[in-house]
């Protein structure tokens, strides 16, 4: 769905991503990528492995350059600009190194000195971001000593030290345990409302963006293909043109297995067949693929066919679904749609 990427009209863009392309000899890491970011937003890029999310990463910060497009991001150019970019955006990737001989507070110092941030200033920014990560009771252990997730935290307290307008997090969860992802996420979540911070978070777990992110983009083969919140994502499944109808039903018989395949609009039954019917009443499932919603003329065809019903519903699509759809199907064509 490249060129079809819009974000939510109020705000600011931030983040400008157009054509952005990226090649390696004959590999093409990044397709095309157009998207746009508002400042305050939080935005996940998820997408499986090797789907081209740290190359774009990169490629925004100015750490490797685009074959072709352009990106601005706090409307500079990476290419040229690389350094005013450092400056305003904070960057913590999959693996955050640390001296971890030195303290908490005497990393985060460090790359205080390295921003150029005054002493006095970053003394006390540093034990205040200390605080917000719940990093308090260890500023002065030795980072050797922390675990994944409080490395995390004080990645993350790294990355604010120079009040960035821009936080990137490439796989920010990775190797915490639920408890500390949990805290993790509300963390970033809080800061940016908190300092209107726009955030992009990179990964491939789905469960975690849906929690935090304003907007998600599906990445998946160096293309964006799907982007937006979790309901536009399920529309934009709708708008392919099926709608999914669930229902269960005691008393199935013959008739009703052909009123329901036949019924006008259903693209394809899946339920009992003819072969199975042991009569009683044994309440079973059935799922219709339709060209529009059917589910009060299925309703209709299960009564009269002497069946009872005892539930019927649209199917809404959730994250896991769009998530089984694009990523696990490998392409958009990939429902069944014949009848059986
Ligand atoms: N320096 C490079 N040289 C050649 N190919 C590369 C290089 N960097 C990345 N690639 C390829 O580009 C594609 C995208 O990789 P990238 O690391 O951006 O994906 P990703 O979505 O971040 O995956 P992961 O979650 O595994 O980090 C992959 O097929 C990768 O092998």
């Amino acid at each position: 769905m490249q060129g079809a990427v819009s974000v939510t009209e109020q705000l600011e863009p931030i983040i400008e991503l157009k054509r952005l392309t990226k090649r390696y000899d004959t590999q093409v890491a990044v397709n095309g990528l157009n998207l746009t970011i508002g400042r305050g937003e939080v935005f996940g890029l998820l997408g499986p492995n090797g789907a081209g999310k740290t190359t774009t990463i990169l490629m925004m910060l100015g750490l490797t350059e685009p074959t072709s497009g352009s990106a601005r991001i706090c409307g500079l150019d990476p290419v040229r600009q690389a350094l005013q970019i450092k400056r305003r955006v904070g960057y913590m990737p999959d693996d955050v190194g640390f001296y971890d001989d030195r303290t908490a507070i005497d990393n985060l110092m460090l790359t205080a000195r390295l921003n150029r941030i005054p002493t006095a200033e970053s003394w006390s920014r540093a034990q205040e971001l200390l605080e917000l990560v719940g990093l308090q009771e260890v500023v002065n252990k030795k980072v050797g000593t922390f675990s994944r997730g409080m490395r995390q935290r004080l990645g993350i307290a790294d990355v604010l030290i120079k009040r960035p307008e821009v936080v990137i997090l490439d796989e920010p969860t990775l190797g915490i345990d639920p408890e500390g992802v949990r805290e993790l996420l509300n963390l970033i979540s809080d800061l940016s409302r908190k300092e209107n911070i726009t955030v992009l978070l990179s990964s491939h777990h789905l469960h975690q963006v849906q929690q935090i992110c304003d907007r998600v983009g599906l990445f998946v083969r160096g293309e964006l293909i799907a982007c937006g919140d979790i309901e536009s994502l399920a529309e934009q499944l709708d708008d392919e043109g099926t709608v999914t109808v669930e229902l269960e039903a005691e008393g199935w018989n013959e008739d009703l297995i052909h009123r329901l395949t036949y019924l006008s609009g259903v693209i394809a039954y899946h339920g009992p067949q003819r072969n199975e019917l042991v009569g009683g009443s044994t309440s079973a499932s059935a799922t219709l693929i339709c060209s529009r919603d059917l589910s009060s003329e299925a309703a209709l065809e299960i009564i009269q066919s002497g069946a009872r019903l005892n539930a019927i519903s649209r199917k809404q699509y959730g994250l896991d679904d769009i998530y089984h759809r694009y990523f696990e199907g490998g392409d958009r064509g990939g429902r069944n749609s014949s009848k059986s």
